[in-house]
């Protein structure tokens, strides 16, 4: 099954994996201590759309932030401004919306709060934010609601890996994070 971009959240943990059938060549580096970003490997061609390079996760004093688009830095903005973030994932979201592609792909979007966790999808037809208290799936594609998902990994470099390694198509790339004391490691892996 191919159910493009996801990612798992639960309380302590999470995990983003790249899947792709139009741009598989691209990687996750870390732009700095608290980023990491998505972008074209050296062999990859040229591409005018707007919607494959990002910062997919973001590790704020209010917590991480994960998902498949550019509403992952305003997601992390309002988060460590203060808001609550089941309201930093709906403005977020809401502002900008599902891409404008010929997919009306829907953006999706986790927060591993320090007292709670939210995952977070807006989708042509809606809108839904849920606190979750267990790790939780929700897909660009076919799982674009959120479900319990069977998640063991401890350590960032294992939800990269476990996320990787999924039995959906066409993995490119991962990243995981997991609360570590009063911060977050983070961690990332190609296919
Ligand atoms: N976030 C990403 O890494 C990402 N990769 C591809 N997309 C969008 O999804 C469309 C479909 O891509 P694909 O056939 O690889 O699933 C692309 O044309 C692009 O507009 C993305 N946008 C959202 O998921």
């Amino acid at each position: 099954m191919y159910i493009g971009r996801f990612l798992v959240v639960g309380p302590d943990v999470g995990a983003y994996r790249v899947s792709s059938r139009s741009f598989p060549n691209r990687t996750i580096s870390r732009r700095d201590d608290d980023t990491l970003t998505v972008g074209p490997t050296a062999d990859a061609p040229e591409t005018d759309n707007p919607y494959v390079a990002y910062n997919c996760v973001r590790v704020t004093d209010a917590g991480a932030v994960l998902g498949n688009g550019s509403h992952v830095d305003p997601v992390a903005e309002k988060l460590a401004m203060g808001y609550p973030a089941r309201d930093a994932l709906a403005t977020a979201l809401l502002s900008l919306d599902y891409e404008k592609d010929d997919y009306d792909t829907p953006r999706i979007a986790g927060v591993i709060g320090d007292d709670a966790a939210f995952v977070g999808i807006v989708r042509r037809d809606a809108l839904l934010v849920h606190e979750v208290t267990e790790p939780t799936l929700v897909a660009t594609y076919e799982k674009d609601t959120p479900e319990a998902y069977d998640f063991d990994a401890t350590d960032a470099e294992a939800a990269a890996r476990e996320v990787l390694e999924a039995e959906f198509e066409h993995a490119v790339c991962a990243a995981g994070v997991v609360r570590d004391g009063d911060g977050f490691s983070l961690a990332s892996l190609d296919a």
